[in-house]
């Protein structure tokens, strides 16, 4: 019971408690080990740090930190969830870590696992009896094989959403959701970076740089990162810092409620949308934006953390229009649909249907783009304006 008040969850009936209680640790665990690696990635020397960055297929990023925080969400769910086999979904695959080539990389891996674990007791997690073995940390990559579909139970996993954000020392998040039947139940969403005060979101690129100055760091304050969690029907989400080993800021700090703004006049709006042009038309936004009389800057972030700033009301709208080649992943949106809807905003495509989980890794049938809002009516006024706009736009 007293575990349960930390977490914040009521006393309604004991639905997923046990297994949020587990995927928050997870993801605190995971919050921890990205903040280390960032830093080594800043710090070191570009040919030090270049081991710790691939290149994949489609030229996108991924680090040491991506493959590490997959090891980590399976190795933890694996072990503490013994209801039967747990299915995850998630983004990364062992192909690149397996190539002969890459032993260095996979050495990386192994130690950050192994590290991150060695801590795993400060988490209220139980460490493993000796560390990962190079095998045993691949296998728990390599599980996370589920193709989702419209039945039964899996766990989907973003291990670090924006790992260009990531890389360039800016925002990122560690995304995590619990799906059912299609529908996700349980959404958690941390973000390392997320600021204290809403004003520093918008110091892309220098953030890094820009926060250490402006917070010294002290025992008690918490300046930067959270987790924010969800549970379906709950109408409630929550935030909690993400745990600071060396300040000994672990559950220290209960959970507090996030909801969002209360603003429903979109002149007064201020919208998000990804940092970068490939990911989402930024013209036709703008134009959007234009036409409802929104003046303001959009606040172009990284990743999910736009999906945080709505749920804790720094921001009241998100839209993402990526080009119609591009099929968006499930695992770019569970965690952050949920925890918005909980926190009392809407998420849509833009024809105002509700995103599909239920038919594998796409969110198949999306209508034009994805539309997050703080409230319904704010929500009508975008969808209106997105489909008076939509006509005269080249998308
Ligand atoms: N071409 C294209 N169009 C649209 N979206 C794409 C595209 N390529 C990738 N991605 C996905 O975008 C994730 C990065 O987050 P955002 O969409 O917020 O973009 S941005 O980083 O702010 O520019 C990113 O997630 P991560 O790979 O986890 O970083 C991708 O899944
Ligand atoms: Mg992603
Ligand atoms: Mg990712
Ligand atoms: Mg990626």
């Amino acid at each position: 019971m007293e575990e349960q008040k930390i977490m914040g969850l009521s006393s309604d009936p004991d639905v997923y408690s046990k297994e949020l209680d587990i995927a928050v640790k997870a993801v605190q665990m995971a919050c921890s080990l990205c903040q280390k690696v960032q830093e080594s990635l800043i710090s070191k020397t570009k040919s030090n740090g270049q081991v710790q960055v691939q290149s994949k297929d489609d030229s996108s990023p991924v680090t040491v930190a991506d493959w590490s925080v997959q090891a980590i969400v399976s190795w933890v769910l694996s072990e503490f969830l013994v209801s039967g086999n747990i299915s995850i979904l998630a983004e990364e695959d062992v192909q690149t870590l397996s190539k002969s080539n890459a032993s260095g990389l996979l050495e990386a891996v192994v130690k950050t696992v192994n590290d991150c674990l060695a801590e795993a007791p400060s988490f209220g997690v139980k460490e493993p009896k000796s560390p990962l073995g190079t095998s045993e940390v691949l296998e728990a990559i390599s599980r996370c094989n589920s193709t989702g579909g419209a039945t039964g139970r899996f766990w989907v996993l973003d291990p670090v959403d924006g790992t260009l954000g990531f890389v360039r020392g800016d925002q990122y998040a560690v995304a995590l959701a619990l799906i059912e039947d299609g529908e996700v139940m349980l959404g958690i969403l941390g973000c390392p970076n997320y600021p204290m005060r809403k004003e520093w979101l918008s110091y892309q690129h220098r953030y890094h740089r820009i926060i250490s100055k402006l917070t010294p760091p002290t025992a008690e304050t918490w300046e930067k990162g959270c987790v924010l969690y969800a549970r379906k029907g709950s109408g409630k989400a929550w935030k909690q810092p993400v745990h600071d080993l060396d300040k000994k800021l672990v559950l220290q700090n209960c959970p507090i409620p996030v909801r969002v703004s209360s603003i429903d006049n979109p002149a007064l709006a201020t919208f998000c949308e990804p940092v970068e042009k490939a990911n989402s038309s930024h013209s036709f936004t703008a134009g959007l934006a234009h036409s409802v009389g929104l003046r303001k800057q959009p606040l172009r972030l990284y990743s999910m953390v736009k999906y945080a700033a709505i749920a804790c009301g720094d921001a009241e709208v998100f839209m993402k229009f990526a080009k119609t080649s591009y099929k968006e992943k499930i695992w770019d949106h569970a965690a952050g649909v949920i925890i918005i809807q909980e926190a009392g905003g809407v998420v849509t495509d833009a024809g105002g249907r509700q995103l599909d989980f239920s038919k594998g890794v796409y969110l198949e049938g999306l209508d034009r783009g994805i539309i997050a809002s703080a409230g319904a009516r704010l929500h009508e006024k975008i969808i209106e304006a997105v489909d008076a706009s939509w006509g005269s736009s080249c998308l």
